[in-house]
């Protein structure tokens, strides 16, 4: 399954938010997506999934929804969005509410999703308990619960400290190197950019256009020891995005 985007322009109102874009996802690819604030990153993602309808032009689902996955197009916030009161078994239990699955089933799923997210002995606990980096492994456990076809993610570490940063990315390369799952990242931050993208595209200031797609082809297993190619790519990535956004600045200067 991919995630096509053919000449998609959306605005609120007056403002121009999206102009003009066309974007291909592919499956067991982690796509990044950086820009200047306000560019329509988060806008992009929501118009992906659904949640929106673009004011021109399309984003699609492409070839089959994968057999056994209960929720193609799964979102992980940056606020982790988890119920305080339920525990972390019962956080994840409520997106299989809805699909008919056995009590059994759902054990057996929630089971799986724990163990692949290190956060087995945590079955009890509740949210208030937890570390950021916990709740968020818990948002990450509650999303791969309904096998996503695509997970899309939005600043999904950006509530997060550094060092959980850094630790949070070794879990998701280690996860998707168990089992490749399909990702749309949005992130302001360039080292998460390099560290987890296949490819990286670059939106341009609002109304945000596809200003280049930049492919990173060192092994997402191999990137945890920066080297020179890779901090050529992030050097490459701050020109354009730095460019963009002094031209934003001299815009509102001028305005
Ligand atoms: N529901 C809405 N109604 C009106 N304007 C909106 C709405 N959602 C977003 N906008 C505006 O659209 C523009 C793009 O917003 P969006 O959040 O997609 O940008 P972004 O690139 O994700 O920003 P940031 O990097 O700051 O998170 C902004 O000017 C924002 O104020």
């Amino acid at each position: 399954m991919q995630i096509s985007i053919e000449n998609l322009s959306h605005c609120y109102g007056a403002i121009d938010v999206l102009s003009n874009v066309n974007l291909t996802f592919n499956p067991g690819e982690i796509a990044v997506i950086i820009g200047p604030s306000g560019c329509g990153k988060s806008t992009l993602l929501r118009l992906m999934g659904g949640l929106e309808e673009p004011c021109q032009g399309a984003a699609y689902i492409a070839g089959q929804v994968p057999e056994g996955s209960l929720n193609p197009l799964t979102y992980i916030f940056q606020d982790f969005a988890l119920l305080p009161w339920r525990s972390v078994a019962g956080n994840i239990s409520l997106v299989l509410e809805d699909h008919k699955l056995s009590k059994r089933e759902s054990e057996a799923i929630i089971n799986d999703v724990l163990t692949r997210t290190n956060l087995s002995e945590f079955h009890d606990a509740l949210p208030r308990q937890l570390s950021g980096g916990m709740k968020q492994r818990v948002a990450i456990a509650r999303a791969l619960a309904v096998r996503p076809a695509f997970l899309l993610m939005d600043e999904p570490l950006s509530a997060l400290d550094s060092q959980t940063r850094e630790l949070l990315m070794d879990d998701l390369v280690e996860l998707w190197a168990r089992e490749k799952f399909s990702a749309c990242y949005v992130t302001h931050n360039l080292g998460e950019a390099v560290r987890l993208g296949h490819k990286v595209i670059v939106l341009s200031r609002r109304p945000g256009q596809v200003r280049d797609v930049v492919e990173i082809r060192i092994p997402l297993e191999e990137r945890r020891e920066r080297s020179a190619e890779l901090e050529d790519v992030q050097q490459q990535l701050w020109q354009m995005m730095r460019e963009e956004a002094l031209a934003a600045d001299r815009e509102l200067a001028d305005a």
